[in-house]
């Protein structure tokens, strides 16, 4: 479990048992389902947040997705506190209502949950990243399968922080969700239209591709690029973090969103929240942050929630 001092974190069992307790309160507009299991056969849990969830309607998705590197609990937070907004805020906030009335909305608070147990398990943090693979864990921000290790942006060392697998989707956490992202494709059409992977630290909105420092590339037109900018742009405005295409900061291939923009065209971004700087205590702010650190994305959210229906 976390240290006595930061029990505002949830672990992977209190995640589950405030999933529970979000359907028994709101049974109608938030279905509970598993995304598939973990290396060490956990379930990855998933919530559908919309109006009657329990029916697949014609309305426009998005996918928030948490926890992917382990030591990143601030984002486990992030995807609870989408969770409860437009759960307990539905009776209460128009704006809420209109939202999740008229989108389908998939979180996934725990990508990687063997991970991020055995970064808190010991009651000590470790600084652990990677899902528990052996030998020593794969980076699964580096393992989905488009332009996987293509262009050294990302390690074949077992050892490496940034270890991309043996191959492409080797790990079940990225697979299990590729998977899931695939199953939506309902008549030759790609349901969900945009997604967020949360991270930290470094207060970053980014953009793909990851695998290229190029903006226009295969699969990216100046159009489409253009989009990501101002949109990112937009969003960053409202929660103060920098923009940029994902390559300034490096480069890395087999990464989440060049997965979701490459083969899906989904709309998709990376955040990596709170702190701006900080070393290996960046993974670990007091719990003392989560509400400020998790509210200041509302309303980036709300644009990418609204931006998803564009072009409808
Ligand atoms: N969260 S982090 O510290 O691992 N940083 C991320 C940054 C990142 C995320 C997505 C595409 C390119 C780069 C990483 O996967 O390296
Ligand atoms: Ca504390
Ligand atoms: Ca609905
Ligand atoms: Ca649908
Ligand atoms: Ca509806
Ligand atoms: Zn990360």
């Amino acid at each position: 479990d976390f240290p006595p001092d930061d029990q505002g974190f949830h672990n992977f069992d209190e995640v589950n048992a405030e999933l529970d307790k979000t359907v028994q309160d709101h049974g109608d507009i938030a279905v509970r389902s598993s995304v598939g299991k973990s290396h060490e056969g956990r379930d990855i849990p998933m919530l559908k947040i919309s109006d009657n969830a329990a029916q697949d309607e014609n309305e426009p998705e998005v996918l928030f997705n948490c926890n992917q590197h382990a030591r990143e609990h601030l984002t486990t937070e992030m995807c609870l506190r989408i969770v409860n907004r437009f759960t307990d805020g539905y009776a209460s906030d128009p704006a809420v209502k209109e939202m999740v009335d008229n989108r389908e909305i998939w979180v996934v608070p725990v990508t990687n949950p063997d991970g991020s147990i055995r970064d808190v398990e010991s009651g000590q943090y470790q600084s652990w990243r990677k899902n528990t693979q052996d030998p020593n864990g794969t980076d699964t921000n580096r393992n989905w399968d488009y332009k996987w290790g293509c262009c050294g942006g990302s390690s074949d060392d077992p050892n490496a922080e940034d270890y991309r697998g043996p191959s492409a989707f080797s790990t079940p956490e990225a697979s299990a969700l590729g998977k899931f992202v695939d199953s939506r494709v309902i008549g030759g059409k790609q349901q969900i239209r945009a997604h967020i992977d949360w991270h930290t630290f470094s207060e970053l909105v980014l953009w793909p591709f990851g695998h290229t420092n190029d903006q226009v590339t295969e699969g990216m037109t100046q159009q489409e690029y253009d989009r990501f900018a101002r949109v990112g742009k937009e969003m960053a405005q409202t929660n103060g973090y920098t923009p940029q295409q994902s390559s300034e900061l490096y480069v890395t291939d087999g990464d989440t969103t060049d997965w979701m923009w490459g083969k899906h065209k989904i709309f998709s971004f990376t955040f990596e929240m709170f702190p701006s700087s900080g070393g290996v205590d960046g993974f670990y702010p007091d719990d003392e942050v989560i509400e400020k650190e998790t509210a200041r994305n509302d309303a980036a959210v709300d644009i990418l929630l609204r931006e998803a229906g564009a072009g409808a």
